[in-house]
């Protein structure tokens, strides 16, 4: 919808309709540093009226079967699939990520994540144990809990949104998910779908604003009980205080400090453009993107030489550019404060092999203005600099050598995050060995970023709280009862 200077203006979608508010958040295009959207400044008034349409919306919603409601979920998918390059292209501007990304990556994974969860849903069962000595029966039964709080970050937005409404839907919650005031496009893009697809008005429910206006409102109201979250740790904390006082289920999935642990007999031939890749996709905007890199000493010079020349090759260009391997970072804010780690790099002697301040960055003369920079390698750094100590969220990583097994797990564990690592080497004992020692919730050996939706996501330490997958997802967005039946 056009708005003011003929800039798109989104709305809120409460009870199944779009909605004006009083007022309005600038939102920027990354690649050119100009405002082009306006996205609504919502705040307790918004929120009390989401939380009005989720409750109407809800006995109807949680009493249909699972079957009528993974239909629902499937014509959502289909709906979005045909809207694919679309909401690609609306991803690109909005975030700054390549169109490339954005077409293979996450809106495809928008479509499966409501695919998934309308299969999943089907397969649950409960529990039943028996007391035959006292002429018992026990058996488990799971209920929606309510109305669920979903709040995403801007780094993955449709991706991480979707992540988080598909389950609590299919699991019979009304939802009041709040994406990034940074990256809200596609959100308020899905919401034009809903009816379409079946979902019935209230069940799905948007707000945009800023976390502490229209954040804080939602994850304090006494009306939610449970609050999913994406985004980072002193965000995560503030959300515990908030929720502490009504004893809230909360999922919480956090930031990281992600290790690859690369053996001498590691093929360094998938290797090295995996942790490319692993170091840089999405601008380093992923909580599962590595950024420090422990090289075993014998192949630390060569593995160097050839990681910084794949690093070099790695295309920053302007989002649209299918040809390009990274776009614009997502503000200019973000963009000095990844900066700001490489200047404290220099200052503690480092080394910048490749990127920011060694190399040139070429942009059209539109983009010029653009929260652009290069794949940064960072080296002689020390374990406990802030660099391989803090979440830099950018294209930085840095490489430093180890000499042994037990050395590599000890420096690897050795920060207060737990959330991905990769193992490269091709001695499977080994692999075992360490992925086993690591504190990580997610382990990836010679590969990087392949997911199994079924499975436990999240991280230990200070990465999270709670896992999310099929059954996870299922038991968090649940509240499980125990009945004993004595015969
Ligand atoms: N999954 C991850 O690991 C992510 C980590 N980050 C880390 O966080 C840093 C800061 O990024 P931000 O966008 O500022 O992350 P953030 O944690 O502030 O934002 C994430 C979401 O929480 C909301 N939010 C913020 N304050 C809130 C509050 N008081 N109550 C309720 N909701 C609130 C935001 O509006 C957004 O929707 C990044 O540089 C990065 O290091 C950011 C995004 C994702
Ligand atoms: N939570 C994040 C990524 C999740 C990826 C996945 O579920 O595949 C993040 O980057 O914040």
């Amino acid at each position: 919808m056009a708005g003011r200077g003929g800039l798109l203006m989104l709305e809120n979608f409460i009870g199944g309709k779009f909605l004006p508010c009083s007022s309005y958040l600038d939102s920027y295009d990354p690649s050119t540093g100009e405002v082009y959207c306006h996205v609504p400044n919502s705040g307790k008034e918004e929120v009390e009226a989401a939380v009005e349409a989720a409750r109407a919306a809800f006995p109807g919603w949680s009493s249909r079967s699972p079957q009528e409601r993974s239909q629902v979920l499937q014509r959502l998918a289909d709906l979005l699939e045909q809207s694919l390059e679309e909401l690609a292209q609306a991803e690109s501007k909005d975030q700054g990520k390549t169109i490339t990304l954005a077409r293979t990556m996450d809106i495809p994974r928008a479509v499966h994540n409501f695919r998934f969860f309308a299969s999943s849903i089907l397969h649950h069962t409960s529990e039943c144990t028996q007391m035959d000595h006292l002429g018992c029966l026990h058996y488990t039964v799971r209920a929606p809990v309510g109305i669920a709080a979903l709040i995403s970050p801007w780094n993955l937005p449709l991706y991480l949104l979707t992540w988080k409404i598909a389950p609590a839907i299919a699991a019979g919650n009304t939802v009041i998910a709040k994406p990034s005031e940074l990256t809200s496009v596609t959100a308020w893009m899905m919401c034009r779908l809903l009816e379409k697809a079946g979902v019935p008005p209230g069940v799905v429910n948007i707000v945009f604003g800023t976390g502490p206006r229209v954040g804080e409102a939602l994850v304090s109201h006494p009306e939610v009980p449970l609050i999913s979250f994406t985004g980072s740790q002193p965000t995560a904390e503030r959300i515990m205080q908030l929720s502490a006082p009504h004893c809230k289920k909360l999922s919480l999935e956090l930031g990281g400090k992600n290790p690859a642990v690369i053996f001498e007999d590691a093929n360094l031939a998938e290797c090295i453009p995996t942790t490319v890749r692993s170091s840089f996709a999405n601008q380093g905007e992923i909580c599962l993107c590595t950024s420090r890199i422990f090289v075993q000493r014998s192949i630390y010079s060569e593995f160097l030489k050839r990681f910084v020349e794949a690093a070099r090759m790695w295309k920053v260009g302007i989002p649209s550019d299918p040809s390009a391997d990274m776009g614009a970072l997502i503000s200019k804010a973000h963009l000095e404060k990844v900066r700001s780690y490489i200047k404290k790099a220099r200052m503690e002697g480092a080394q910048i092999l490749c990127g920011e301040g060694v190399d040139k960055l070429n942009l059209p003369p539109r983009n010029q203005a653009g929260y652009f920079m290069l794949p940064t390698v960072i080296t002689d750094v020390k374990d406990e600099s802030c660099c391989m100590k803090e979440e830099i969220f950018g294209p930085v990583t840095c490489v430093v050598p180890f000499d042994s097994e037990e050395e590599v797990i000890q420096r690897a564990n050795n920060v207060k995050y737990g959330l991905a690592a990769t193992v490269w080497s091709g001695n499977v004992g080994r692999v075992h060995r360490v992925a086993k020692k690591l504190q990580s919730g997610l382990v990836w050996t010679n590969c990087w970023l392949i997911r199994e939706l079924n499975l436990p996501f999240g991280g230990m330490k200070s990465s999270g709280v709670g896992r999310e997958g099929a059954k996870d997802s299922y038991e968090f967005f649940t509240e499980v009862k125990t009945i004993t039946v004595k015969h």
